[in-house]
């Protein structure tokens, strides 16, 4: 009987979303498992492109020909059974390509495909601006899946070749060590044919004889730098025969500084904390996968509860999996998961580098890590036998990740839960309204910690007004009562922390004399100064060009560039407070790699006074000698048409204040505002969380918002903005037709961003309580587009936007 393997193959189109059919060879039979990536020819040109397998079948529904497979390229599968079936339940929550998900769910190393250039080349100017920028290859891993459907199809046209790197394998890094081939009596006697003059020779010989002797596999790297021996003279040795070379596979290890620290004990727990741990522990034991919220002000010992937990987890000899925000991926957060579980941990996040990403996915995989901490991806963790999931900060929008796949880390979270009957720990100081609000509703168990460790109080949070302020002569964004309280913290000796919220990171050119904003030539958005190339970027579709001397407008030498700010209101601080030692943490101080721990690690060292920065500061952090917080700009956010700017706002300034006072000594917070009377401000000044989910709650429930409403986003994008236009009004009538007039459409209106790539956008976001009809729908709408693909239409759905506008 024929034994057949489905396949999900690497184009991503409507068309091919599905598993086709392929022979499996007799020599593969025994050793092909879903979870494998093969090769496969595939379409008209019979074109080879890599797939997945997902499933293996002695039964085919397909009547014709199958095609055979040709080969595998993973040795075990890299996506397990559960994966599998989590990447098809992704696909379809999210609306997005099978293949999209299955990938994103692999480090990029694994990615095995990138796209080149063709020689000669065939790109128009144009097509080289927008997909390639001045780079001559890309991956196509690194496009949505728009990007990627424009790509494949100038593939077809013969206009870029695909050429599949495949770079896994050679990457596996690997020390070597040296196999003496010769005994001690043998090396004594081949030292007689060495010429007296070869000292290295010889000097290698009487090591070997050692090495022998006490049955000693010295790695190269090490013989090298010890006894100056190079390379070529190993090279002659294992030539003649005197040695081997064995490579032994390795794994660079992120955090070489931890490693050889003693592990930190658990601390006892407090009575609060361990009616907690006990609750969590028994839905553990009962592999209930039940969800709890933890709600617990900052400092309340949130982390030395996971902590526990997860002990307990591998204790009964299963995994955890924490998530936390990217941003709060701190060493200090690491330090501790790492501190307590030693080489049980593994570290995923941005910051590492891809090999350091495929060595820590490597070792999950493979079982020799047994606790996983990391950022939003870390949900697709290849963990096995997860005994409990733990998401820190759960309120963080960096779990929604805003490209396709459009995925919330938490609902992953919440679907691995069920599956593994295991129990997930949301916790925050500032939960979610959504959290909070199914907490409300008894989905999820809602567990408090409403008291500091050591019933330290939270500190008081004094609001100033800054139209008064600058009545009274306040130096620019400095208040009086903030400086004063700088100036008592100098005295002391004690540590400040400043928050400068400007929206956004970005710093931009303006011209002075007529307000001239450079910006991009494919977008709706100003260019983003990067002052270590000298150049203007565009984030969204990489434009880049040399910063201008003078106003291309007006001509006028009068541009100038505008920022975060961070570093005018650092000069301006230590004008003002010229004896204090001032560290400014922003996008332009961490951007080089481990810039982030530097400042922190001398921050904790005390090598500052102040630690001025942007939202980076606000989390997170645990440094016992700050005893002032000060919030330059609470407002920023608050004129934003966000519906959320309210929650937002609340939460940083909650959190940020949750850095004072933290250890013994008192903390105190001073916010400048110009809303002084904000409810979100106010429930701050009380750092007050129910009190604003009540009032908020209530605004939601006036406004037809989220939580009482969920919500989806449908854009429509086209070159020709008449076309996105008239497209984006046919989908709303599409849409009325089909749904119940209890659907809510906001729009069509232009997206927040009018034009993205040379592309325009309309939008409409639908709000609704149930729809039954809405998935299927939405499915619809899209294999449409494809059909009409051709004519230059993507359709991007958004589940749950972060924003409507
Ligand atoms: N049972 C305990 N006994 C003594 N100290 C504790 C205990 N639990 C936690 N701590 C200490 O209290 C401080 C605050 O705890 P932790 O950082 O876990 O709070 P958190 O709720 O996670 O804070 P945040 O949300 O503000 O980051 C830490 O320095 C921690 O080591
Ligand atoms: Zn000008
Ligand atoms: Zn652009």
């Amino acid at each position: 009987m024929a034994i057949v393997a489905k396949v999900i193959v690497d184009v991503p189109t409507m068309q091919t979303d599905r598993p086709f059919d392929y022979l499996v060879p007799a020599r593969l039979e025994d050793a092909l498992q879903a979870g494998m990536r093969v090769w496969v020819q595939f379409g008209k040109g019979a074109r080879k492109v890599s797939g997945m397998v997902v499933s293996v079948s002695d039964q085919s529904d397909y009547d014709g020909q199958l095609k055979p497979l040709l080969d595998v390229l993973d040795p075990a599968p890299v996506l397990d059974h559960e994966l599998l079936k989590l990447s098809k339940w992704l696909a379809q929550t999210t609306y997005s390509f099978w293949i999209a998900c299955m990938q994103t769910m692999l480090p990029t190393m694994l990615k095995i495909d990138a796209v080149k250039v063709a020689e000669p080349v065939k790109l128009t100017a144009d097509e080289q601006q927008k997909y390639f920028g001045t780079a001559d290859s890309l991956a196509i891993g690194s496009l949505n899946a728009e990007q990627q459907v424009a790509v494949m199809k100038l593939a077809q046209a013969g206009k870029v070749a695909i050429s599949y790197l495949k770079k896994d394998r050679a990457r596996v890094k690997k020390i070597f060590y040296l196999i003496p081939q010769l005994s001690l009596e043998q090396a004594a006697a081949e030292r007689e044919h060495v010429r007296k003059n070869a000292a290295k020779q010889l000097k290698l010989l009487t090591l070997i004889g050692e090495w022998a002797a006490n049955n000693q596999h010295p790695a190269l790297m090490t013989v090298e730098h010890q006894y100056g021996l190079t390379k070529p003279v190993i090279n002659q040795a294992v030539e003649k025969g005197w040695l081997k070379l064995e490579g032994h596979e390795t794994y660079r290890d992120p955090y070489p500084e931890l490693q050889h620290q003693p592990l930190t004990k658990p601390l006892p727990l407090t009575p609060e904390q361990q009616t907690i741990v006990t609750q969590i522990n028994a839905a553990v034991a009962e592999r209930d996968p039940k969800t709890f919220l933890l709600e617990g002000v900052t400092g309340s010992g949130k982390t030395e509860i996971y902590l526990q937990v997860i002990a307990r987890v591998l204790a009964a000899g299963q995994t955890a999996l924490m998530l936390v925000p990217e941003i709060a991926l701190t060493p200090q957060m690491v330090n501790r998961v790492k501190g307590r579980f030693g080489t049980h941990v593994a570290v995923m996040h941005s910051g590492l580098s891809d090999g350091e990403k495929y060595d820590e996915w490597r070792r999950i995989a493979r079982g020799e890590a047994q606790v996983v901490v990391g950022a939003r991806s870390a949900a697709f963790a290849p963990l096995k036998n997860i005994g409990v999931f733990i998401m820190d900060e759960e309120h963080e929008t960096s779990y929604k990740q805003d490209s396709a796949p459009r995925y919330h880390a938490r609902d992953v979270l919440l679907k691995r839960a069920q599956i593994h009957h295991a129990p997930v720990v949301l916790g925050s100081a500032t939960p979610s309204l959504e959290s909070r609000a199914r907490a409300e509703k008894g989905v999820y168990t809602l567990l408090r910690l409403p008291h500091r460790i050591n019933d330290q109080p939270l500190p008081p949070v004094h609001i100033v007004d800054m139209r008064e302020a600058f009545a009274h002569g306040a130096q620019e964004d400095f208040s009086g009562p903030l400086l004063d309280a700088l100036r008592i913290r100098l005295q002391r000796q004690e540590q400040s922390v400043l928050l400068l919220n400007r929206r956004g990171y970005s710093s931009f050119v303006m011209c002075r004399d007529c307000g001239y904003v450079a910006k991009c030539p494919n977008c709706d958005i100003s260019l983003t100064l990067h002052m270590d190339t000298h150049t203007l970027k565009c984030h969204y579709c990489g434009h880049e060009e040399p910063i201008p001397h003078r106003c291309p407008n007006c001509g006028s030498d009068k541009i100038r560039y505008y920022g975060t700010g961070t570093q005018k209101v650092e000069a301006k601080l230590q004008q003002l407070l010229p004896d204090a030692r001032i560290l400014r943490m922003d996008v332009d101080t961490t951007r080089r790699k481990g810039g982030h721990a530097r400042i922190l690690d001398a921050f904790g060292d005390h090598q500052a006074d102040i630690l001025l920065g942007t939202q980076m500061i606000a989390k997170g952090l645990d440094f016992p000698d700050v005893t002032l917080v000060g919030v330059i700009d609470a407002d920023t956010a608050l004129g934003l048409p966000d519906f959320r700017a309210s929650e937002k706002t609340f939460q940083l300034l909650t959190q940020v204040s949750g850095r004072a006072g933290r250890a013994d000594k008192p903390g105190e917070v001073f916010v400048q505002t110009f809303n002084p009377d904000h409810y979100a401000i106010q429930y701050a000044k009380r750092q007050d969380y129910e009190g604003f989910f009540r009032q908020e709650m209530a605004i939601r429930h006036r406004g037809n918002y989220p939580p009482y409403f969920y919500s989806t986003k449908i854009a429509v994008s086209h070159v020709d903005e008449t076309q996105a236009a008239k497209a984006i009004f046919s989908l709303a009538k599409e849409l009325r037709e089909h749904l119940s007039d209890q659907v809510i459409m906001l729009g069509p209106t232009p997206g927040p961003i009018a034009r993205l790539k040379n592309r325009y956008i309309y939008q409409i976001v639908l709000k609704y309580k149930h729809e039954p009809a809405l998935a299927a729908t939405l499915q619809h709408i899209l294999e449409e587009t494809q059909q009409s693909s051709r004519h230059g239409f993507l359709v991007a759905i958004d589940p749950e936007p972060l924003a409507f506008v």
